[in-house]
């Protein structure tokens, strides 16, 4: 079983004790589920410069933890102060840290910045959430789901006002999968099944075939502005990185400095 089937399976369970918990009518009170969202795919598309969504990420199955004890407010206000494009929140709790007060921080913390819930989606149930929480963008990925459900999901999200990114690894699952039914495309340089790869080479090789009305985003071990300029040359407009800034005593700062040599 590999590592992302654990988490899948995991979070099936997860899902319905959510369900059990606070049914759909409850959730579609939140102040947060009528909120105008903020488009990410706009801001990528339309920047002259590449656009760092910068990630909220506690720890992960393949480096434990990151930063333990991180203040979710401080970092992430720090992230809109320092220009993130757009910001993204772990909210899968057992094998990432995260959790919806995470998000929730987060939306209060940097009101002006576009703010991805990144979990693994499965259920219709976790998209309402996603708005209720005051998300802007769900997260989709493509090796964990069938091509009709990346498009129900898609659609679904849409008619809430979210964008949808959808993540993909290789040239198969791109093949697979409904491209016109999302907003944002984005090559996931690590393999989530072994969790594997420390390099780019997955984007650089899948560029080619992206479409180019999409924004179009590179993410995962990416540390170098040099990597970020070698990308946004063949057509990446988005990176999304966590690590890097996590890693260090102050992320935020981290990603000031980082912007500060890159543009
Ligand atoms: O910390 P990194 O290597 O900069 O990666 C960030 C982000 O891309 C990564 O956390 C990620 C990409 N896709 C995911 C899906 C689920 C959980 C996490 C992820």
């Amino acid at each position: 079983m590999s590592i992302l089937d654990e988490i899948i399976a995991n979070k099936r369970k997860e899902v319905e004790l959510s369900k059990a918990s606070v049914n759909l009518e409850d959730l579609s009170k939140s102040a947060y589920y009528t909120r105008a969202t903020i488009s990410l795919k706009d801001r990528l598309l339309q920047d002259t410069s590449p656009g760092i969504i910068a990630e909220f990420k506690r720890r992960s199955p393949s480096k434990g933890d990151i930063h333990a004890g991180a203040d979710v407010q401080t970092i992430v206000k720090g992230y809109e102060a320092g220009g993130a494009s757009g910001i993204s929140v772990l909210t899968d709790h057992d094998f990432f840290g995260g959790s919806k007060e995470d998000l929730l921080s987060a939306r209060t913390a940097a009101p002006n910045t576009p703010l991805l819930r990144k979990d693994f989606m499965i259920d219709p149930y976790q998209i309402h959430e996603a708005k209720a929480w005051g998300a802007d963008i769900i997260l989709l990925i493509a090796a964990n789901l069938e091509p009709n459900e990346v498009l129900s999901l898609s659609s679904l999200a849409h008619e809430l006002g979210l964008e949808v990114l959808l993540e993909v690894h290789d040239k198969e699952e791109l093949e697979r999968s409904p491209l016109d039914h999302v907003d944002i495309v984005g090559v996931n340089n690590r393999n989530l099944k072994n969790f594997a790869e420390n390099n780019v080479n997955a984007s650089l090789e899948l560029i080619q075939y992206l479409p180019k009305d999409k924004a179009r985003i590179s993410e995962s071990c990416i540390s170098a502005t040099e990597t970020v300029k070698e990308l946004w040359n063949v057509g990446f407009q988005g990176f999304l990185m966590g690590e890097n800034f996590m890693k260090t005593s102050e992320p935020a700062q981290t990603l000031a400095d980082f912007y500060s040599v890159l543009v």
